[in-house]
């Protein structure tokens, strides 16, 4: 039996190099994907119109899609006054990554306060590394984060007065009866996940067959009778009449009601066929039609760059069909044949393929300028749980395309709501890799703001890749000491930390905390948690509420494991600057007991 404790998982070495990055690619940074800021009704859940009509006028601006200023973004967070603010390498430590949190006598905001956590203080700084010229670069310095001399004690308090018991650590038989637990459950049955004897597991994740079940879920709710009561009680309100009801819901909106009102939604707009996030939409046959249909009428429309095309064909061979489609455009997938691989053998290579379209209210400028920030971005970044960008090309129609690593497991988002919700041990190794993920991206100085289930993708083998750069800013340049503050809202509301709606400037990195500890919610019960965490949403301020209070908050409770809980409660702390940070979390009792198949790497 391997033991559950994996105290040697450190986060993969990366090592950042140090780029001189051009004044103009800066100006991109700072204000590129500024532009583009908005906050997308969530795609899980609609809000009700009638909530969410009290906030400050930056943040209604970001919600009405209207430019933040800038001015907001480029603001330098002061010096620390505190020596120890420094780090070894020289460079300004923020409040945020330091080992210790703030102490506060008053317990009852502030679960977090009593996690007590040691963070290594050897890794470098954060360090964006990009130029223009060459957009993919290598790291050069290890993270290190060694969890050896690591003595993490956990002791959740609800309040002042209440201890709970941390879980015991798992012993032999009590993994069995975890392991026996999921094997008993659909998720194992279906082949999906499977846990062997050991403790370890496998992810089997087939996209196309995903599709499949949830064109036949979407079919049964929108069509059979005799599941209206079912459709009634798994899509409640939100469909039926989200402006009344959702105050007097018992449980905020499931992911699956929020893929209803996507389908609902696009059926107005698209004709029948057209896929969503996830390429849900039409049977698999449908989708590969419609999608070859595309390809011809985009091969005729080529004929004048015949030359851009052939040699974009020579590199990543021919555009088929459709994988899932965004707020800028769709996602195709493109499969290069006769590629020789390592053994000599010949074999095909697939590729995923993203439009960028210019919105109609959109400025060639502000276009041109989201577009190269999320290129630049995301292809200066290099770690396994991150969706690996490789190029970028104009086709025939003059629209940007991006070339990505293709990942067959689909998005999380398609996973959650086709498996209702994940088990624990499915939904921990996914967190993981995202934790590593995030931990990675905070060390190079950028900030994702947008994290959701819709933009973390997954390999066959179940290795979680985090994607969608459109809404990343580089809070830090290689060279500076100070990070500069983030302003406005922007993502999907029910990820958006609360600190987004009150504040005119934060630090970006707690918001990226915040959003992963939603996610983690949203794969273990397969709900949001809430609409948006504003005063008016009535899940969010129940939160508040209960956090505080001895039995907590009801579905964080539910997670059963006091170890996990108190992380999550750390990760949803409404107050940024408490809010417990990535590397805090990979160095928990949770974060180092979790254990990730192949230890998050792609098996070869
Ligand atoms: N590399 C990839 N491999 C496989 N599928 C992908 C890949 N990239 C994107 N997809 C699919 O396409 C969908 C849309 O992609 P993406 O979220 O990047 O588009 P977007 O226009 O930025 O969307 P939005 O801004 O609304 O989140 C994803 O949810 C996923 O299902």
């Amino acid at each position: 039996m391997t033991d559950m404790n994996d105290n040697n998982a450190a986060i993969p070495q990366q090592t950042p190099r140090k780029h001189a990055l051009s004044s103009k690619v800066m100006q991109l940074f700072r204000s590129g994907s500024r532009s583009s800021r908005q906050v997308k009704s969530s795609s899980n859940a609609q809000p009700p119109s009638n909530i969410n009509t009290n906030f400050s006028s930056a943040s209604k601006s970001a919600k009405l899609g209207l430019h933040t200023p800038t001015s907001a973004t480029t603001k330098v967070a002061p010096n620390p006054a505190n020596p120890a603010a420094v780090s070894k390498s020289g460079m300004y430590m923020p409040d945020y990554y330091q080992s210790t949190s703030p102490s506060h006598s008053s317990s009852s905001a502030s679960l977090n306060n009593h996690i007590d956590i040691n963070t290594s203080k050897s890794s470098s700084a954060a360090s964006l590394t990009s130029s223009v010229s060459a957009l993919s670069l290598s790291p050069t310095s290890a993270v290190n984060t060694s969890s050896k001399s690591l003595s993490p004690k956990f002791s959740h308090h609800s309040n002042s007065n209440t201890v709970f018991t941390p879980a015991p650590t798992p012993t032999p038989s009590s993994v069995n009866s975890n392991v026996n637990k999921i094997t008993n459950t659909n998720a194992l049955n279906c082949g999906r996940f499977v846990v062997h004897k050991d403790g370890t597991h496998e992810h089997h994740l087939k996209n196309a067959k995903r599709q499949e079940k949830l064109s036949t879920m979407i079919k049964n709710m929108a069509g059979a009778s005799k599941l209206r009561g079912e459709a009634k009680s798994a899509v409640p309100d939100i469909i039926l009449d989200p402006r009344t009801t959702l105050k007097s819901t018992k449980n905020p909106p499931t992911l699956f009601a929020g893929f209803m009102k996507q389908v609902v939604d696009m059926d107005d707009k698209y004709p029948e066929g057209t896929p969503l996030s996830g390429a849900f939409n039409g049977s698999e046959k449908n989708m590969y039609m419609s999608g070859l249909n595309e390809s011809k009428n985009s091969a005729q429309s080529t004929t004048s760059t015949k030359r851009d095309t052939q040699c974009f064909a020579e590199k990543y061979g021919r555009c088929q069909e459709v994988l899932g489609k965004g707020a800028f455009g769709v996602v195709r997938i493109c499969q290069k044949k006769n590629v020789s691989s390592q053994d000599g053998n010949k074999s095909e290579k697939l590729y995923a393929v993203k439009e960028f379209k210019r919105r109609a209210s959109e400025s060639a400028e502000k276009y041109s300028k989201r577009l190269t920030s999320e290129f630049c971005i995301s292809s200066s970044l290099h770690h396994t749980n991150i969706v690996t960008t490789l190029d970028l090309f104009q086709d025939a129609k003059g629209e940007y395309c991006e070339v990505m690593e293709y990942c067959a497991g689909g998005d999380l988002f398609t996973l959650v709501i086709a498996a209702g919700k994940l088990e624990y041990m499915e939904a921990d190794c996914f967190f993981k890799q995202l934790i590593r993920g995030v931990v990675y991206m905070h060390e190079m100085g950028v900030c994702h703001r947008d994290l959701k289930p819709e933009n973390l993708l997954l390999t066959h083998d179940g290795v979680l890749k985090i994607t969608d750069f459109g809404n990343s800013e580089c809070f830090k340049m290689a060279w500076e000491k100070n990070i500069h503050l983030s302003g406005g809202v922007c993502g999907s509301s029910p990820y958006i930390a609360p600190e987004e709606y009150i504040k005119e400037e934060f630090d970006p990195r707690p918001v990226d905390i915040w959003a992963c500890g939603v996610i983690y919610m949203a794969m273990r019960t397969g709900r949001q948690l809430w609409s948006s965490a504003e005063k008016d949403d009535p899940f969010y301020m129940n939160y508040l509420k209960a956090r505080k209070e001895k039995g907590g908050y009801e579905p964080i409770e539910s997670l059963k494991r006091a170890r996990c809980r108190n992380v999550i409660y750390s990760m949803l702390d409404p107050v940024p600057y408490r809010r417990i940070n990535g590397k805090q979390i990979l160095n928990s009792e949770w974060g180092r007991e979790i254990k990730c198949c192949h230890n998050g790497h792609v098996l070869k």
